[in-house]
């Protein structure tokens, strides 16, 4: 796998965007994310000067996912990303490479979601990489002809506002406020 692999993934119009009357201006065809610019509609206003703007933009990335319609055909689930990107962490890790995955989005864009997820069935690809992670330990360990040892180290960071936080590590508690834990689950078979 080349080193450094780029997915976008387009979440769905939140609560404020729908009663806002947004207009969904994405699409996704495979790796291709498209944005329409509706403010552009090809002239100037002067009967013969054309705007030279592109009214629709195109990017090219390793993976774009449309995850706005959990009905479509195309949606792109939990599992459909875990399977591409998560998998191929799977394998680095296991051919001795360091892996890492960082994602980035303004707040809301859905990080946590793809990151975490929601409960089991939509969990995301943390705790499956952990599950893939430990279940392919214990089968090499199991092996009757090859006795391994593995050590795991695992960080999950958030860098916010240039500030560094340790989502491992229980938060230091502020005069007044309880101590917030952070608790990864791992869900069997996913
Ligand atoms: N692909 C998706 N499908 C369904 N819901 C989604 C998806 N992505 C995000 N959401 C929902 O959008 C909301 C915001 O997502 P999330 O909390 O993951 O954003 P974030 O980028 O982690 O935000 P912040 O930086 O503020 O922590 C959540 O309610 C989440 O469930």
């Amino acid at each position: 796998m080349s080193h450094i692999k780029v997915a976008v993934r387009v979440r769905p119009l939140n609560a404020r965007e729908i009663d806002s009357l947004a207009k969904m201006v994405v699409e996704v065809n495979k790796d291709t994310i498209s944005i329409t610019n509706p403010r552009l509609d090809g002239n100037t206003g002067q009967s013969d000067v054309v705007d030279s703007r592109e009214r629709v933009k195109s990017f090219v990335f390793d993976y774009a996912y449309l995850s706005t319609e959990r009905e479509a055909t195309n949606y792109a689930s939990q599992s459909q990303i875990f399977q591409d990107a998560g998998h191929e962490v799977l394998e680095a890790a296991f051919d001795g490479y360091n892996a890492c995955i960082f994602a980035y989005g303004q707040t809301g864009s859905g990080k946590t979601y793809t990151m975490m997820g929601n409960g089991e069935e939509e969990a995301g690809l943390t705790p499956r990489i952990l599950q893939g992670l430990f279940s392919r330990v214990k089968e090499a360990q199991d092996h009757p002809e090859c006795s391994i040892s593995c050590r795991v180290d695992v960080s999950y960071m958030e860098i916010y506002n240039e500030k560094v936080r340790d989502l491992l590590r229980p938060s230091i508690p502020k005069r007044g406020q309880g101590n917030e834990r952070f608790t990864l689950k791992i869900y069997p078979g996913t």
